[in-house]
């Protein structure tokens, strides 16, 4: 097996590099184990001739960052699916999926528990509170909600905001009730305090917040892997629960309340980058590595992504992309062997990918397996329906 991410001449040990066609076969090789241990088998070469080379896997011995890109019904969040299965089914790691669009509850199937995302209002610090709520922070109930926050965190965990203790749970939280009644209570006009009370009461409505919500890291330590269902949440409240879980898991593995490595994944990720979640995501993809998070962004729009989750990522799936702006997002992986027509590399069809492995320096056309778990992203068809399914 070619293993992503492993680095060194002959990442799958067979004694032969990968042909550029992907028949990668080592008649003298001794037996090769089919999956060796902490790696993901995520698919196979794909020949030039459409058949299918050497097996390849994702090194999941170290922590990685990665993204997979492709436009729509390409195959991205199958992909990501397949990868959490690999990880659900790893020693030493844990994936929690950020699911927005409800695609991966098939992964029970493998174990996984579908969890309803909840949050402690203190896992989102002061400053980020105004932000959150639609509010300038310059304005009267933008500094009221920041001011009165702080205060709550301050006095409830006397440590400052969204600090964790050493299980890599927030300290003690205000409720989001708390925190209006402490609106209420501040001498300020009362529009201010009227606009802050009810910015909060719509953060209520979201049902993401809850004071008692068991700590981040138990998502990754209690019991089975996560999913966590954003569907159907508001894109504020998803934003929250996305900061609170990519920091909260980075908290915990630097406070040592975390014995396993997890990979946090991320579906339609552009929705993630520009607001309340992305300095959390962008620590897991500068920083993460150190304290052993991974991170894979998965989205149709590389190009609403940052540069720095290209440039930081060691491992790069993408399946078709056509828009110029994207492959060009691509293209900042500043890799001198994805030169040339990039556009032209990346495969048709669907499940398959061009995929960049940072430590040899080398692309390769990958057709990703298949599930082993049922994938729940098919587009409702018209035709199904009429046929008298449900989707
Ligand atoms: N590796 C694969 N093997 C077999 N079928 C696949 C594979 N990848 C994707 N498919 C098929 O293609 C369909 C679309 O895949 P998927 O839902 O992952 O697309 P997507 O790129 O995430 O699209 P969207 O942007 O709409 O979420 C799947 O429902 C599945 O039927």
């Amino acid at each position: 097996m070619y293993v992503l991410g492993r680095g060194g001449t002959d990442p799958d040990g067979d004694g032969t590099e990968p042909d550029r066609d992907g028949t990668n076969t080592d008649r003298n090789a001794v037996s090769i184990p089919d999956r060796p241990p902490h790696t993901a088998r995520i698919g196979s070469f794909l020949a030039r001739d459409g058949s299918a080379g050497a097996a390849v896997g994702v090194d999941l011995d170290r922590p990685h960052a990665g993204v997979v890109f492709g436009k729509r019904g390409t195959g991205k969040s199958y992909t990501l699916g397949v990868l959490a299965e690999e990880l659900a089914d790893a020693d030493g790691v844990v994936p929690v999926v950020v699911d927005p669009m409800g695609v991966f509850g098939g992964l029970e199937a493998a174990g996984d528990r579908v969890v309803d995302p909840a949050v402690r209002p203190a896992s989102i610090p002061p400053s980020a509170w105004p932000d959150l709520l639609g509010l300038d922070p310059a304005s009267g109930p933008g500094s009221l909600v920041w001011r009165v926050v702080a205060d709550a965190v301050d006095a409830e965990g006397g440590a400052g905001s969204g600090t964790n203790d050493a299980a890599g749970g927030n300290l003690l939280s205000p409720s989001l009730a708390a925190l209006r009644e402490a609106v209420d209570a501040v001498d300020a006009p009362p529009e201010t305090r009227r606009a802050a009370a009810n910015h909060l009461r719509l953060a209520e409505s979201w049902g993401v917040f809850d004071a008692d919500a068991p700590p981040v890291a138990s998502l990754a330590t209690d019991g089975d892997p996560a999913v966590l269902d954003l569907a159907g949440v508001p894109d504020a409240a998803a934003s929250a629960v996305v900061r609170a879980v990519a920091r909260g898991l980075y908290d915990a593995r630097i406070d040592g309340g975390l014995d396993r490595l997890p990979w946090l994944l991320v579906d339609e990720a552009h929705a993630f980058f520009g607001g309340v979640a992305d300095p959390a995501l962008r620590t897991l993809l500068t920083r993460g590595r150190a304290p052993g998070v991974s991170v894979v962004c998965a989205t149709q729009r590389p190009a609403a992504l940052p540069s720095v989750a290209v440039s930081q990522s060691d491992l790069l799936v993408s399946h078709r992309l056509t828009a110029a702006r994207d492959v060009d997002r691509l293209a900042e992986a500043e890799a001198t062997y994805l030169a040339g027509d990039l556009a032209a590399r990346l495969p048709e069809g669907v499940g398959e990918a061009l995929v960049v492995d940072d430590a040899t320096e080398t692309a390769h056309t990958v057709r990703i397996r298949e599930r082993r778990t049922p994938h729940e992203g098919e587009s409702p068809r018209a035709s199904r329906l009429s046929d008298g399914e449900s989707r």
